[in-house]
């Protein structure tokens, strides 16, 4: 499957450490999985964890997931052993957090080499460089860190999300202008279903590709949320198929539902199907 074309609905965090969640999630429904040895692993559990998620990922049994290893930081004293074991784990890339340049990705690429680079947005400086991380020849996705960011920002949570926009903005107009993945910050409260579900339909009107979780409870709310709905495809095959007849009789503007299709509509009714079909043909492989 073409890597743009792959859905990243759900992106699910996996401490490197906790060994019964690193087996479960070979059976859940998850587009994509960080395995991480930043914040989800206590300081003295570093190493374990580095040794562990080896283990498991030599083990396999993940499937079509992607297989994303978060590291820790070039700047702590884990972060290089981490990116040389990444360089040898069956993954399909690295995650490099608190990205503030794109020369924090050419320091990575130094240990990594060519293996695909994604990107932790989530500080104030980074904010101001996506443009130029996004760039990178080596990056091919962005997570928004949006815990760091509030933090580094001094906001307070509200549900709408206002006091993150501009950060969430930038980090979007970056990576559609290079066409990269982007997928959201977490939603800390992974019992409250409601809650998540909303900030899942901000993050998908917005243009993210998905939304990062913590928790196997909040899997199948964003696997809804960002794949088309039944409505969009309809209305998607109608636009394609009132376009073409419009075209045919030599115009270039249909109306569907009162309103105008023009050949940009088109594209996007588009995308909507083949997202629709890449959702199927992962549900079916
Ligand atoms: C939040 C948790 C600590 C809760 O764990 P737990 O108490 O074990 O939950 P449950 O008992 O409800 O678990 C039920 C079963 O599900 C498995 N489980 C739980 N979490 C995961 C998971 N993330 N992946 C796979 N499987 C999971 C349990 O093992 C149970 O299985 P079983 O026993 O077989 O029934 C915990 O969910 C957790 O640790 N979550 C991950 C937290 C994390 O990764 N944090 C770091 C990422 S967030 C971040 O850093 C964002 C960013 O950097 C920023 O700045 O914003
Ligand atoms: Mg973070």
């Amino acid at each position: 499957m073409d890597a743009r074309q792959r859905p990243y609905r759900s992106v699910l965090y996996i401490p490197g450490s906790r060994e019964r969640a690193l087996d479960k999630a070979r059976t859940l429904p998850v587009d994509a999985i960080i395995f991480d040895l930043e914040d989800a692993v206590a300081a003295e559990e570093k190493a374990n964890a580095r040794q562990t998620l080896s283990g498991a990922l030599a083990a396999g049994g993940y499937g079509e997931r992607v297989k994303i290893v978060r590291i820790n930081g070039l700047d702590t004293e884990w972060g290089r052993a981490d990116a040389e074991a990444v360089r040898d784990m069956d993954a399909d890339v690295v995650l490099l957090p608190k990205v503030n340049a794109a020369a924090d990705v050419d320091a990575l690429a130094a240990i990594t080499g060519d293996k695909p680079v994604w990107a932790m947005m989530e500080t104030p400086r980074g904010m101001l460089n996506a443009a130029e991380i996004a760039a990178h020849p080596l990056m091919a996705g962005f997570v928004m860190g949006t815990n760091d960011l509030a933090k580094d920002l001094q906001t307070r949570f509200r549900a709408d999300r206002l006091p993150l926009m501009t950060s969430l903005g930038l980090c979007l107009l970056a990576a559609k202008a290079e066409g990269l993945i982007i997928v959201d910050g977490v939603y800390n409260a992974f019992k409250d279903t409601d809650g998540l579900a909303a900030e899942c339909e901000q993050g998908r009107d917005m243009g993210f590709d998905g939304k990062t979780l913590i928790h196997p409870a909040q899997i199948d709310i964003a696997n809804a949320a960002f794949a088309p709905s039944q409505a969009e495809i309809d209305l998607a095959r109608r636009q394609i198929a009132a376009f073409e007849e419009t075209e045919a009789q030599g115009q270039g503007v249909a109306v569907v539902d009162g309103k105008i299709v023009e050949n940009l509509h088109v594209v996007t009714a588009r995308e909507i199907l083949a997202k629709a079909e890449a959702i199927s043909a992962l549900q079916a492989g």
